[in-house]
């Protein structure tokens, strides 16, 4: 990003700032900036992502107006496109913008929103580019790169979302006039819910069942022209398109609806490099390139560990410390001052997991986002070897922290009390953007039953093999094989953190050894798989889940790990919430653990003592901690968790700016009321 000379905003205001603040943040025991550096993931993020940011705060065409929580849907849509346009429009001028900067910018321009072109980045060209053919990709990528094409991801119907095999949309190919036919054969089949559909992309990748001389191969990719690139109009010859109309969030979003009615696209808009059909409508395929299709729901899944689950939490948990440090309630002491409610033990119990989950969510998130990207430079390249481990991997962390980050925010939400459920807590917007990923890429339960597909099949290999030299040193299930073969230990109390990870792991091999046994124990009563599959889905679960927590524990072990060679301040506080994130889930699914690690109840008491002791060591560095979130007031939009703490100034400020307060009298008041004399 070309650097700007005028960049005078500054990120935070110092002046100013609540006395009871000064006096927190004063407690610090560690270094703040290597914090922030280790949850960016470098230093250098950390650097690229303040330049993105100033440059967002330094641009009055990225300003919120009207206030977000105040906007009509009319007028949060129209804000949204005003701020796309100028969003683009700088990308395409300022061409030195990197991707990270790109992804940092956006998040500040939209807070804790999916804005209606963001589709297009995330779904529409990732697919393109892995699904297109070389012709295709020179064809088609100068506009799409250019957004002169903004393309969005249709795959969803009103009948169908989660078993993508059974879409009815057909794509059938027609010799005669070297196209494909798209239809919607059925009021079911009406492409339903794809982001910026309903009024913004002109162009999309359609998921369609591919019929070509008379069999139907199944669903495959083709990119589809909507509307027309000069007047904006759905195109004519068989489309019906709109929005869908208001959702729990997303207002600022047009996700929208498509009927298909004979709409005709040239065969050269199958994507074909996994698969094509010739110019007399032979089909042929490359079956190993089959699961390429599936992609980039596993590139979306992969980040929404960090961008959704870890960022959604953190910014409900800063918002819930830094009021927590303002607020004060009931009287502790007779006859004192009343203390700030940070204090009661209650509070910090909720407040302290959370700011810990939230930790263990980013680092984790960070490391699935490496992952993910090492391991697909092979898979673009064809080699698909790790795809299966990265699917397994990417669904299961998908659901688990978003399944634990929503639950986390609500909690954040609930401890500030009534102010919270006001939306100049800014937590009910973040939670309606959080609670939408449980959703979309795919449902929690059936993520987690395809994470227990992939755990079944290496058990099965681990019960064949006597050491784990099979598994590649990345595969995250390479534990199965090591503690198949070996010795349970003897856990010592309190746990030393190589000791929490291998309790983690013995738990999920239980799981995983628990969820085979009773598959296999329905199979031998003659059910049909499918059927033992279904009535085993409870223990499989439980497995996937117990298996995504291993990989928690452990990618944030590795992490410490490097931490405690750099730096000995910031290696206490991350060990703090590593163990405390760990104890708490230890505890929470106590059973599982004292029947996996041979431990007692006596032990269980331990950790329950020991989370105590963890919140009184953290109590001095929750704001700081806060703090090295660095998230830029703009973002949190929250009258109670500013930097600087001048929480009942805003929300009164928020009050008086209410629209209802435009007027002393209200017009429906005044015709519903006083014009026909009601007393
Ligand atoms: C801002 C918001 C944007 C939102 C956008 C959206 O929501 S877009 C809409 C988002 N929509 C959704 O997220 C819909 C959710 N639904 C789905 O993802 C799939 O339809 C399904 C996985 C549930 C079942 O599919 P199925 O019945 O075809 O699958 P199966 O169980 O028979 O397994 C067949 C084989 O394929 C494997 N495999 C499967 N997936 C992947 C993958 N991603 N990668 C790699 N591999 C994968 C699987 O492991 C198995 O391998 P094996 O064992 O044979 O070697
Ligand atoms: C905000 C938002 C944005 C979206 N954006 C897009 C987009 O851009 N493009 C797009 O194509 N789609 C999009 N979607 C659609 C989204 O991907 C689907 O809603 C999602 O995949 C779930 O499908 P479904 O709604 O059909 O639920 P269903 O598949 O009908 O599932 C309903 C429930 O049934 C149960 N269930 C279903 N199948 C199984 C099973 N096999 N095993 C166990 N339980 C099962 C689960 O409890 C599930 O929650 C979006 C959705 C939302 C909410």
């Amino acid at each position: 990003m070309k650097q700007d000379e005028t960049m005078k905003v500054k990120r935070y205001d110092d002046t100013n700032v609540n006395p009871d603040f000064v006096a927190e943040r004063k407690k610090c025991t560690f270094n703040i900036e290597l914090l922030t550096n280790i949850i960016d993931g470098s230093s250098y993020l950390t650097e690229t992502r303040r330049q993105a940011q100033l440059a967002v705060l330094n641009n009055e065409s990225f300003s919120n107006l009207p206030d977000r929580y105040y906007a009509s849907r009319d007028e949060a849509y129209a804000q949204n496109i005003r701020k796309s346009a100028a969003y683009i429009k700088l990308l395409k001028e300022d061409k030195s913008i990197s991707r990270a900067e790109s992804y940092f910018m956006q998040c500040l321009i939209f807070p804790n929103e999916v804005p209606p072109f963001s589709l297009h980045t995330t779904m529409f060209t990732p697919t393109f580019e892995s699904m297109a053919d070389e012709e295709q990709k020179k064809l088609w990528m100068p506009r799409i790169e250019n957004y002169e094409i903004l393309g969005t991801y249709i795959q969803t119907e009103m009948g169908h979302g989660t078993n993508v095999r059974g879409l009815e949309t057909t794509a059938t190919f027609d010799p005669s006039t070297d196209e494909f036919i798209i239809h919607s054969p059925t009021l079911t089949s009406i492409k339903w819910w794809p982001g910026g559909l309903g009024k913004t992309c002109n162009c999309a990748i359609v998921m369609a069942s591919l019929i070509t001389n008379g069999r139907n191969e199944g669903i495959h990719p083709f990119i589809v022209q909507l509307r027309d690139f000069e007047t904006h109009e759905p195109l004519k010859g068989g489309l019906t398109i709109g929005d869908i109309g208001t959702k729990l969030g997303f207002h600022g979003m047009d996700n929208g609806f498509v009927k298909f009615d004979q709409f005709r696209i040239p065969r050269r808009n199958m994507l074909m490099k996994s698969a094509k059909v010739t110019r007399d409508g032979t089909y042929q395929k490359e079956k190993k390139l089959e699961k390429l299709k599936y992609g980039s729901m596993v590139f979306v899944r992969a980040m929404l560990v960090f961008n959704q689950a870890g960022q959604g939490l953190a910014q409900a948990v800063t918002i819930a410390a830094r009021y927590s440090c303002v607020r004060r309630q009931s009287e502790y002491a007779p006859g004192q001052e009343e203390p700030h409610i940070i204090e009661y033990q209650a509070q910090q119990h909720i407040l302290f997991t959370e700011l810990a989950a939230s930790y263990i969510f980013y680092i984790a998130g960070n490391k699935l986002r490496e992952l993910y990207f090492t391991m697909n430079y092979d898979i673009q390249k064809g080699d698909l070897s790790d795809l299966p481990e990265l699917h397994a991997l990417s669904a299961g962390l998908k659901a688990l922290t978003l399944d634990e980050a929503v639950v986390g925010i609500e909690r954040c939400r609930l401890i500030c009390g009534g102010h919270g459920y006001s939306a100049a807590s800014g937590i009910p917007k973040i939670y309606t953007e959080v609670v939408a990923a449980c959703t979309y890429e795919g449902v929690h339960p059936v993520l987690y039953l395809q994470t227990a597909r992939y755990l079944l099949k290496v058990y099965q290999a681990a019960l064949l093999s006597s050491s784990a030299s099979s598994l590649p040193d990345n595969q995250s299930s390479k534990y199965i094989f090591r503690h198949l073969h070996s010795e349970r230990p003897r856990f010592h109390f309190p746990l030393s953190f190589v000791e929490i990870v291998e309790a983690f792991e013995r738990r999920a091999l239980m799981c995983i050894e628990k969820a085979s046994k009773k598959l296999d124990g329905l199979l031998a009563t003659g059910r049909p798989h499918h059927e033992a599959w279904n009535y085993s889905a409870c223990y499989l679960i439980r497995a996937a889940k117990a298996h995504s927590h291993v990989y928690l524990t452990s990618s944030v072990h590795e992490q410490l790990e490097t931490v405690r060679q750099e730096d000995a301040g910031v290696y206490t506080v991350l060990g703090q919430l590593f163990e405390l994130y760990a104890l708490k889930s230890i505890v929470d699914h106590a059973v599982e653990f004292i029947e996996s690690c041979g431990i007692t109840t006596d032990q269980i008491n331990i950790c329950i003592e020991r989370i105590e002791a963890l919140l009184l060591n953290i109590r001095p560095n929750v704001l700081p901690l806060v703090d090295a979130f660095d998230f830029p007031d703009r973002l949190l939009g929250s009258a109670l968790g500013c930097y600087d703490g001048n929480v009942y100034q805003r929300l009164y400020e928020y009050a008086l700016n209410s629209p209802l307060n435009k007027s002393t009298v209200n017009v429906a008041y005044f015709v519903y009321y006083i014009a026909i004399n009601i007393s």
